[in-house]
């Protein structure tokens, strides 16, 4: 635990590619367990936070888990550390089966893969929160619907049995009942198994409606923290991101 009891505590973060930096001097605390929305509009620096959490770009600044210091530990090493990562666009490989994508995410914290009987237990694990992966299991990822990869790239990430899992758009390009279900899973994924969840999401009616806490990214920094009801209820949020005037 953090010394301000947060379980992910980021502090004057600064990360960018080359010389374009991208983020300056971003400070967030999330409690365990809970979900954390990250809005903003284009550009803000929202894909960059979430590749910054899991060790896909340079960082300055410090990232501390359950009390860990990970700044600058590579990707692998936050994987071990039980940070799994969805990325926009999904990142599942197209031509290896449902099944094959899922056996892929089954690596134990020790950087070895799970037994047998584990591995099997996570298979079933995950489809109990997508059943229709199961239907699915010897498909081509690539064959799949939008909303299928989605919950397949979701489902590799959950067999990493994550502490944090990092969320980028999961709805984007989809039709709004398959977010919406998307996100009634991922709410229960955080109350069965305690997952604390960081999604970066444009649809903010959504977002907003699972997460505990949110923050708006602005240019690289964050503007406006606090509850979601509270952020719901901000006029410039409202005006932004949900459509409306309050
Ligand atoms: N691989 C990269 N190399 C160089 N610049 C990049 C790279 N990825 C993103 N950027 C730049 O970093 C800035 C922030 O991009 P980022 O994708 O983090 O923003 P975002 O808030 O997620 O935007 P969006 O909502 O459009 O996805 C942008 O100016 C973008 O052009």
């Amino acid at each position: 635990m953090s010394a301000s009891g947060a379980f992910l505590e980021v502090t004057d973060l600064h990360a960018g590619y080359g010389d374009a930096r991208v983020l300056h001097g971003v400070d967030l605390a999330v409690g365990r367990g809970e979900i954390c929305a990250i809005l903003g509009p284009n550009g803000a620096g929202k894909t960059t936070l979430l590749r910054a959490l899991s060790g896909m770009v340079r960082v300055r600044g410090g990232v501390r888990l359950d009390g860990m210091d990970l700044t600058r530990r590579p990707p692998d090493a936050l994987a071990r550390q039980g940070v799994a990562h969805v990325p926009e666009g999904r990142g599942t490989f197209m031509p290896l089966t449902v099944e094959e994508n899922l056996r892929l995410g089954a690596f134990t914290r020790s950087g070895r893969r799970r037994g047998r009987a584990a591995v099997e237990a996570d298979l079933e694990r995950v489809c109990a929160y997508f059943p229709v992966l199961r239907a699915r299991m010897r498909q081509a990822a690539g064959s799949l619907s939008g909303g299928e990869q989605q919950m397949l790239a979701i489902g590799r990430a959950l067999m990493l049995r994550p502490r944090l899992l990092l969320l980028d758009e999961p709805s984007l390009g989809l039709a709004p009942m398959v977010t919406e279900e998307l996100f009634r899973i991922v709410r229960t994924i955080n109350e069965e198994e305690r997952t604390t969840v960081v999604v970066v999401e444009q649809n903010a009616h959504l977002a907003l409606g699972v997460a505990g806490q949110a923050h708006v990214l602005e240019s690289g920094r964050i503007v406006l923290s606090g509850p979601a009801e509270r952020i719901r209820a901000d006029e410039q949020v409202a005006r932004s991101y949900l459509g409306y005037r309050i």
